[in-house]
């Protein structure tokens, strides 16, 4: 039953107060004449020390207090796996939970992205490629200075980042309304793996300190992470952006609320469904509650919340909806298809015993309680640092041989050539962009990267030693899956598919980065740092295996998620299979929009945070303006 009450009435409703959501709503409220309703389904956990505190995050996923916990169907390509796919359900949403590692896509990659756009799509305030985005790069952090030790160790010229804006206003000028945005900061201590990382990407050839927000970073390194250094505490959207909005009159919050779905006008607007609200229920009744937008409704819930909120409401596949018994209101069948990950693998290699890895505090409690005491003493010590800082993004063209390069372009040029008939008009479009980026010597398809911890392949937990592992991801996956309703009852989880490794392409790609792992190790700065006859993970695995066959035979057992799902609901032509257009809205209707990962047509380079972050800035603009 819905209680109507007509009071409760916005300008705007935005469904979920994760990363995307809490920007927008930081963004959009900073306009006093516009009411803003922000509905989130989990809580404000600014204050929970697991949320705060950056060595904390192994606390968060699993756990329902904070974690949607979703999960793959098995995967086939993964021996059947099924994948944990955990998601944040309180303020911030996953960048409450995540890894705070800041990544960035490049130029090309950008510009390939507004290809996909299709007609009409050239105004210039609505442009996805390079010139009309990266300035959103910049504008949701602040960056903090490390120290000159930190700068002098890791070579860190910042003054070559440029954060703040690009018409370089000082950085305590450029956010308006109070907000300073994300805080992002290196390492507070240098670590001798972190250096070694960056003498090796110079020992083959390439810089660390190019500016990663110019958009052409091929080479390594040394990145920033989404953490506070001033505090120590993770800088994620919920404390950055929604917290300090609330104290605007205009914005409302209501937490512990779950959206069903977007209710709909009786009458279109030129032939466009006209949303007039939606339906939740709060967490503590059975009652459904209605509340009214007199604007529009942005649905911000993530890669498998958006599409489920599409298709309870009727907008989606007729014949997936048809199948749960919901009445379609709009076929638009890329609602929920799409979807891309990041994919994983690479060693665990032991260190000489001193250098002290994050596995001496996974293994040993009085280790880990002094880390916590010197944590809440000093802020200081493994709990106030990120995981990863060290990357590499290092083009397949540079370390193979010119027949290596000449082989692997002809295998995708083929294997595209026979299965483009089977596959969509959309995929072939994204696969060609992809084929692109593999074939120019100035991207890279793969991001490798170190973490001071080994990875628990027994089953049986942390294994003695220390280490540091060395994982290569696969930047640009051609495998599609889907995420989409099975029930009409909204508490029912999607049900996920990524096809992991099911095209044949990407084990052949992702296989040739986990080989740059091995020459990355035969590095003299490297190879110092590992303990002679040392242990490597997972067991049975060389450190330096070159053999790519070989190789593909460890990823179906081993390869994990980067936690980077995106795309069910992309921003694409509607004739290529497109959900949102480059305004953000859904085709066939006049006000309802998407703003958040799902929208990201091909997942970016690394890590997809900054991406996130860059499309709520960028669409709120967007909205701003559309709104004056
Ligand atoms: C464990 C983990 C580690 C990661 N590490 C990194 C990293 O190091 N670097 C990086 O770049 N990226 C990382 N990511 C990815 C990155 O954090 C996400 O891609 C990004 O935060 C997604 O933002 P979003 O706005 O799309 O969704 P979210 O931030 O997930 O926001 C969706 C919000 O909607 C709410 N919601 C959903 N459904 C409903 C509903 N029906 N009603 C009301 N509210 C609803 C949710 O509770 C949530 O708050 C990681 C992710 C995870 C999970």
């Amino acid at each position: 039953m819905s209680s109507k009450n007509p009071v409760d009435t916005f300008d705007i409703i935005i469904v979920g107060g994760g990363t995307a959501g809490s920007v927008l709503a930081a963004r959009l409220s900073s306009n006093p004449s516009l009411r803003i309703l922000v509905l989130e389904a989990g809580q404000n956990r600014n204050e929970d020390p697991n949320v705060r505190v950056p060595g904390f995050s192994k606390y968060l996923l699993g756990n329902p207090s904070y974690d949607w916990q979703f999960q793959t169907s098995p995967e086939e390509g993964l021996n059947g796996r099924v994948i944990q796919q955990p998601r944040g359900k309180l303020w911030g949403g996953s960048s409450a939970i995540n890894s705070h590692a800041l990544v960035y896509p490049s130029r090309g990659y950008h510009n390939a992205w507004s290809s996909l756009l299709g007609r009409g799509a050239a105004k210039s305030a609505e442009r996805w490629d390079w010139e009309g985005i990266k300035r959103y790069y910049r504008k949701f952090q602040t960056l903090q200075e490390p120290s000159e030790d930190v700068k002098r160790e890791l070579s860190i010229e910042v003054s070559e980042w440029g954060v703040g804006d690009d018409a370089g206003k000082p950085q305590s000028q450029k956010n308006e309304n109070g907000h300073e945005g994300v805080r992002a900061s290196f390492p507070v201590t240098p670590h001798v793996l972190q250096k070694a990382w960056v003498d090796a990407i110079h020992d083959l050839g390439f810089s660390t300190s190019k500016n990663p927000l110019d958009g052409d970073l091929v080479g390594g390194s040394t990145t920033t992470n989404a953490i506070d250094s001033s505090k120590r505490e993770r800088s994620h959207a919920g404390v950055a952006f929604l917290e300090p909005s609330t104290k605007r009159e205009n914005l409302v919050v209501r937490s512990n609320v779950f959206v069903e779905k977007v209710m709909f006008d009786e009458n279109e607007k030129n032939g466009n469904l006209v949303a007039s609200g939606v339906l939740y229920r709060p967490e503590t009744s059975q009652q459904d509650v209605t509340v009214y937008a007199r604007q529009e409704v942005i649905i911000c819930a993530g890669t498998y919340g958006s599409p489920k909120i599409l298709e309870l409401s009727g907008i989606g596949d007729r014949e997936i909806m048809a199948a749960v018994g919901i009445n379609c209101l709009r076929n638009l069948p890329g609602v929920g298809e799409n979807l891309q990950d990041h994919l994983n693998f690479g060693p665990s290699v032991e260190v000489h015993d001193i250098i002290m890895t994050a596995d001496v505090t996974a293994r040993d409690a009085t280790a880990a309680e002094a880390a916590k005491t010197l944590y809440e003493a000093e802020k200081k010590g493994s709990a106030a640092e990120g995981a990863a800082y060290s990357f590499s993004y290092i083009p397949l063209q540079t370390l193979s041989s010119s027949d290596e390069v000449r082989e692997l372009d002809a295998l995708v040029t083929k294997t595209l050539e026979e299965n483009s008939s089977a596959i969509s008009k959309g995929y072939n479009a994204q696969y060609e962009i992809i084929q692109r980026l593999i074939q120019d010597p100035n991207e890279s398809t793969g991001t490798v990267f170190m973490t001071r911890k080994q990875r628990s392949f027994p089953s049986s937990g942390p294994v003695p030693g220390n280490y540091m592992t060395i994982i290569a991801m696969l930047s640009y996956p051609f495998s599609r899956g889907s995420s989409h309703i099975t029930s009409t009852k909204s508490s029912t989880p999607p049900e996920i598919k990524f096809n992991y490794l099911q095209h044949p392409l990407d084990a052949e790609i992702f296989s040739r980065h986990v080989v740059q792992i091995g020459q990355m190790l035969t590095q003299p700065s490297l190879s110092a740092q590992l303990k002679p006859g040392g242990n490597t993970l997972p067991t049975g695995y060389s450190r330096q295996r070159i053999d790519i066959d070989d190789i593909k035979r460890y990823l179906p057992q081993y390869a994990a998620t980067n936690y980077h799902p995106a795309g069910t609901c992309a921003m694409m032509g509607e004739e290529l299979g497109g959900v949102v257009d480059e305004a953000l809205k859904v085709y066939g209707t006049a006000n309802v929009r998407v703003c958040d990962a799902s929208v990201i047509p091909i997942v970016p380079r690394g890590n997809i945070l900054s991406t996130v972050y860059a499309v709520a800035e960028k669409g709120a603009d967007i909205i701003l303006r559309a709104e004056l």
